[in-house]
């Protein structure tokens, strides 16, 4: 896995590959790791999915009662503070590194929050084993206020970094923009490893593999075979 955020000058980006992993073999081409908390908080995850997909849904469902409570937008902090009290209750256990981003009353944040509960507050992130690959690009290429597009294109090319670096991420490039005013989600933003059409057919004819031997067996004559519960 390969997740990134960077702030820019009005917002925050982040962004996410697509491929999940059951040790050497990839389980989905196409998984989604880009989070909903709130309609001005979002969250990538890198980690076992199950664990990620539920705290967050967990600190989304927490935060939404906080805001009724309070009757107040929700803060990223606050969803921040959430997630690394949880994660720190359950020692490591909870196999979830996350990238937390949004915009809210006191200004844009971006943070991360590992599985044992520790947090950075940064200008941009990396996480995943992809983490390295994109940092390279985040540390030759970021500059201060970045424009929307400039932000965009950094996560982009950071995740890329990943998809072509790291053996543990792959197929697409998701990407969440995040705004005081809405959050755009823009899923498979890149599709760097569509299948091109096959250069030729692989449909063998009939006859390709040769009929060595032929028996026909009548259905009526079934019973006379012996059952398996006869052996
Ligand atoms: C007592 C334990 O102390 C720890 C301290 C630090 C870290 C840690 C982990 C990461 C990290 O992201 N690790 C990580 C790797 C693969 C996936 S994965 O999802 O690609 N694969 C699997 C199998 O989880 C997820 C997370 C990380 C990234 C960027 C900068 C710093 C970082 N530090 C872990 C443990």
């Amino acid at each position: 896995t390969t997740i990134v955020g960077c702030i820019y000058d009005g917002g925050v980006v982040i962004a996410a590959d697509t491929r999940a992993t059951s040790g050497p073999i990839v389980a989905d081409k196409n998984c989604e790791k880009l989070h909903y908390i709130s309609p001005n908080i979002w969250c990538a995850g890198a980690g076992t999915a199950a664990d990620t997909e539920f705290t967050t849904a967990l600190i989304s469902s927490q935060l939404e009662l906080h805001s009724l409570s309070t009757g107040r937008k929700p803060r990223v902090v606050t969803c921040m503070t959430m997630l690394k009290q949880h994660l720190f209750r359950y020692q490591g256990h909870i196999g979830a590194y996350l990238v937390v981003a949004g915009v809210d009353s006191t200004g844009t944040h971006l943070f991360t929050v590992h599985a044992h509960g520790s947090t950075d507050k940064l200008p941009y992130v990396t996480m995943g084993s992809g983490s390295l690959a994109a940092m390279s690009v985040f540390e030759t290429q970021w500059k201060p206020a970045l424009t929307r597009d400039e932000a965009v294109k950094l996560c982009a090319d950071a995740i890329e970094a990943g998809i072509w670096n790291d053996l543990g991420s792959g197929s697409n490039v998701d990407v969440a923009i995040i705004t005081a005013d809405k959050t755009t989600l823009k899923r498979n933003y890149i599709k760097p490893n569509e299948r091109t059409k096959k250069l030729k057919s692989y449909v063998f004819p009939k006859g390709t593999t040769a009929v060595l031997n032929e028996q026909i067996i009548r259905k009526a004559d079934l019973g006379n075979f012996i059952s398996v519960e006869d052996l």
